[in-house]
């Protein structure tokens, strides 16, 4: 059996021998960007072919946990505000000031430098995230307005951002009833602001007023395009500094929360972009608090607060502060104030409406209030008698009549001149919305709630895996197994293109291997005839033939398809080349050639196991009118590499994929909401991107491909790696991000289907990690002959299920080590959707065990510390 070995090993052994070798490939992008793997005769290899070579591969990338020193930004001498902000920013994993979590301890780092005594809250709290993910995705501390205040603020135990909001009991009987809320805009330091030239980035200190800048929601610091994503990271909440995450947002900013940034868009790829804006419009610190909100004197709750944000009329840009609201007119203003709007009536929210609430003087009342002068005039003009105190109900429709009496006495909106007259005194006018029907009312507020609650009760999965471990497949079998329309037509459309283009990058794959092979062939041939001269080699020597070579023809079409796809000109080509030439590539792979180079393909790593099923059909697949089927989407590569991030939203059916009833009848259970959200290695890998904007997920969900556990990829230092090796440093860095100390994992082991074959011509015990794998020696069942036993089932399999527990409790045990946590482990095979079912049923598991887990918990508590008699009834 041949071993697997890199590429680059095995030219080096090849140009030790003397052989000239191919030169590297370097045309358009391969279905790949791992190095190939190629079979070698290891025997033949000196040892010092072994050695790094020099040549730079495409790799997998490695994670930094913090990223290298940066370069303070220039500035004024090193205040110790300056001075914080340039040490924070160049703490680094060399700056030897790692906390416990691997992360520097900023306490201690801020004390040292600035001098400042910082209590132990500095590391607690709100606070906390923000400088770890600040530091863990390797940002600098933009400047004193986010660092040391910010600091301080955390020392006072109020982490905010633009806003201070406070709550005191007043003694001022105009608002005895009424928590003073005090809404003091936050002002950036003053020595911070006169060192930043107006106009000018925060971060880099550069440009003008005219230069494009993005503001932060919650301090408003400026960046310009080259210093936003490094001064704002992953934007969790959206647009705002690393050190304002959990902050409240300006009220000022409000209107644009969720709205088009032209910055972002283009620095972003689309559904980053998107997840951001997202993000920014949902993420719970950016909402509104309904406690900041005070109607009639009562804190609003938050279904109070919902209500009133999505009644038909609804009180426009509802800010935090103090309100007064008629019930029964739909009236509504500021606590102290003339009426600001009339918006829609008969909502249950807030108290009980005061005499004062307006703060008028007239002795003319209202619904109970007492009117302001403004008012009154308006009356006037609506000719309402006003003389004598009277005391007046007022119904949405305009109707009125006098307290006590039965009789409708008028209505005020009927008249055409308090239509324009309201306008003129500043008082508002019913619109059509306000006055619904109140059964319609309810309806929509109803709707309103629910989608809300039902938006809050989205079950978030977070699939992550290394580099061909499934994750993009068990991706697609989801939108298979749960979406009705699982890919649209212009999906397909693209996928199609991408599948008869991915056939000419495998065929591109073999051709440069069957090169490779027929060089080292001839240059072994033309070595033994050395040692042993004999006629018949000579002859094929002569006519330079291997059991690699093509006929001249298919030869000169391999070369003009490697020259192409050297050029990078893919798009100029394809697809039409592919209509042209596909009966030539079919030949090509029928050639005795290249089926002798496919043979090894199981060990030239970088060709997907699917290649041959693409190739296969070659014809069929270039025709004009080919559709790709389920399956060929399945296999094909690539479909979901839309710059990182991908997702998809769905319900788990009642019934599982098999046809069987779930074992779940509780209908909650089956409607309720999950998004899978595919992040790709590769943004995992720098600096864990993307990360800490999701830790509202449920579950993680870690897929590692069992068969990596005997193959190899180098590394960026040239070193050469065990892929199971990798797995385990990439598991390390999630299990151990901040982001996810409080969420499940779900290890997924992938490709058992694959495994069963493996482990039988490979031992798991070529990976490191694995050395001490002992599998037990099977005990066959009697009556069992050549493996089988009476069911006829393959016993030898169980080796496989062996090596699946053992590598399951490995990573049990590491995760413990990590987070000193339970790691929930489930098999899996990618291509099989019941198997994709079973396991994303058991994620929804897993969120279903941690729910009743808590639930047990707080009950528990409950009845700890409860005084009913029925908590000691045993
Ligand atoms: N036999 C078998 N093949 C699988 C299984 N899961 C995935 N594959 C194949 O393995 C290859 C890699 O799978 P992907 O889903 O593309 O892996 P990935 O995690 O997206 O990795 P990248 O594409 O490198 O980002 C594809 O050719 C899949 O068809 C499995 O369980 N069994
Ligand atoms: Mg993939």
């Amino acid at each position: 059996m041949l071993p697997y070995l890199s590429a680059p090993a095995a030219e080096v052994e090849a140009e030790a021998a003397g052989y000239s070798f191919a030169a590297e490939y370097d045309g358009p992008p391969l279905p790949y960007d791992i190095p190939r793997v190629v079979p070698i005769d290891v025997d033949r290899i000196p040892l010092a072919a072994f050695a790094p070579p020099s040549a730079s591969l495409p790799n997998l990338p490695v994670v930094h946990p913090l990223p290298p020193p940066k370069k303070p930004p220039p500035g004024p001498s090193a205040s110790p505000t300056s001075v914080i902000e340039n040490h924070a920013a160049m703490a680094g994993p060399d700056s030897g000031a790692l906390g416990s979590s691997g992360f520097p301890d900023l306490s201690t780092e801020l004390s040292e430098i600035a001098g400042v005594a910082f209590s132990e809250e500095l590391r607690g709290g709100q606070n906390r995230l923000s400088t770890e993910s600040a530091l863990s995705l390797g940002f600098s501390f933009r400047s004193s307005a986010s660092g040391v205040d910010e600091a301080n603020d955390a020392v006072d135990g109020q982490a905010t951002g633009g806003l201070l909001v406070t709550f005191q009991e007043s003694g001022q009987s105009s608002s005895s009833m009424s928590p003073a809320i005090e809404v003091t805009p936050r002002a950036r330091s003053d020595e911070v602001e006169m060192k930043i030239k107006k106009g000018a980035c925060h971060n880099c200190l550069k440009g003008s007023r005219f230069t494009e800048k993005e503001a932060c929601l919650a301090c408003d610091a400026k960046y310009c395009s080259g210093c936003v994503l490094e001064a704002m990271g992953s934007m969790p909440e959206g647009r705002k500094c690393i050190s304002c995450i959990g902050s409240p947002i300006l009220e000022s900013k409000r209107e644009i929360l969720g709205k088009n940034s032209r910055m972002l868009k283009r620095l972003l790829s689309s559904l980053e972009f998107e997840q951001v804006l997202q993000a920014e419009k949902n993420c719970e610190a950016n909402q509104l608090r309904p406690e900041d909100i005070c109607v009639n004197g009562k804190k609003l709750t938050l279904e109070e607060m919902i209500m009133l944000q999505s009644c038909p009329c609804p009180p426009p840009k509802l800010k935090p502060g103090l309100y007064w609201y008629d019930k029964v007119s739909g009236y509504w203003g500021k606590e102290g104030h003339k009426p600001h709007r009339i918006i829609t009536p008969n909502l249950n929210v807030g108290g009980n409406l005061m005499e004062n609430a307006s703060n008028g003087n007239t002795r003319i009342f209202i619904n109970g209030r007492e009117i302001t002068k403004v008012e009154m005039q308006m009356l006037k003009w609506a000719g309402v008698p006003c003389a004598g105190n009277p005391h007046f109900w007022l119904n949405a429709d305009g109707t009125y009549l006098e307290e006590g009496q039965k009789n409708v006495k008028g209505k005020i909106w009927g008249k055409r001149r308090i239509k324009l007259i309201c306008p003129v005194l500043s008082l508002p006018f019913p619109s059509k919305d306000a006055n619904r029907s109140g059964e319609e009312v309810n309806n929509l507020v109803k709707r309103a709630v629910s989608d809300y609650l039902d938006k809050k009760a989205l079950h978030k999965l977070l699939l992550i895996g290394n580099h061909g471990s499934g994750t993009s497949t068990i991706f697609k079998q989801a939108r298979f197994l749960y979406r009705s329309v699982p890919f649209s037509e212009d999906e397909r459309q693209s996928i199609k293109l991408m599948i008869q283009t991915s056939i000419y990058n495998y065929l591109g794959t073999l051709l440069e291997c069957r090169e490779w092979f027929e060089e080292v062939s001839l240059a072994l041939i033309r070595e033994n005839q050395q040692l042993h001269s004999s006629a018949g080699d000579e002859l094929d020597i002569q006519k330079n033939l291997t059991e690699y070579s093509i006929s001249p023809r298919l030869k000169s079409f391999a070369d003009w398809l490697l020259n192409v796809m050297a050029a990078g000109d893919r798009e100029a080509v394809f697809p039409v080349a592919t209509r042209e030439h596909a009966r030539l590539v079919e030949e090509l792979w029928n050639d005795s050639a290249i089926q002798a180079t496919y043979k090894c393909s199981s060990e030239i790593q970088p060709l997907p196991g699917n290649a041959s099923y693409f190739l296969e059909r070659v014809v069929d697949i270039s025709r004009v009118e080919y559709e790709p089927s389920d399956t060929d989407i399945l296999y094909a590569d690539g479909i979901n590499s839309y710059g990182g991030l991908a997702c998809t939203d769905f319900h788990f059916p009642l019934f599982s994929c098999a046809g069987s009833s779930s074992d779940d009848h509780d209908e909650q259970q089956t409607l309720s909401r999950y998004q899978l959200i595919r992040v790709h290695y590769k943004d995992v890998g720098k600096n864990c991107k993307w990360l800490d904007m999701f830790e509202d997920a449920r579950v993680v969900i870690f897929c590692v491909a069992m068969t990596d556990y005997d193959e190899f990829y180098q590394d960026l230092n040239g070193v050469i790696m065990n892929k199971m090796m990798e797995n385990r440093r990439l598991f390390e860095s999630i299990a151990s991000h901040p982001t996810f100390e409080h969420i499940d994992f779900l290890l997924i082991l992938n490709k058992f289907d694959l495994l069963e074959q493996k482990i039988e011509i490979s031992p798991l015990t070529l990976c490191e990690w694995f050395d001490d794998f002992n599998p037990m020696s099977i005990s066959r069942p009697p009556n069992s002959r050549n493996g089988r036993g009476r069911s006829g089932v393959n016993v030898e399999a169980t080796k496989a299920e062996q090596a699946f527990h053992y590598i399951a409790k490995k990573f049990k045990m590491l995760f413990s080590s990590i987070t000193g946590r339970k790691l929930f482990v489930t098999k899996a095979n990618g291509l099989e959707s019941d198997s994709v079912d079973a396991a994303l049923r058991y994620a929804r598991e897993v969120i279903k065990w941690g729910e009743e887990e808590w639930t047990m918990c707080g009950s528990y508590m409950e009845s700890m510390y409860s005084t009913e008699p029925s908590s000691f009834s045993h």
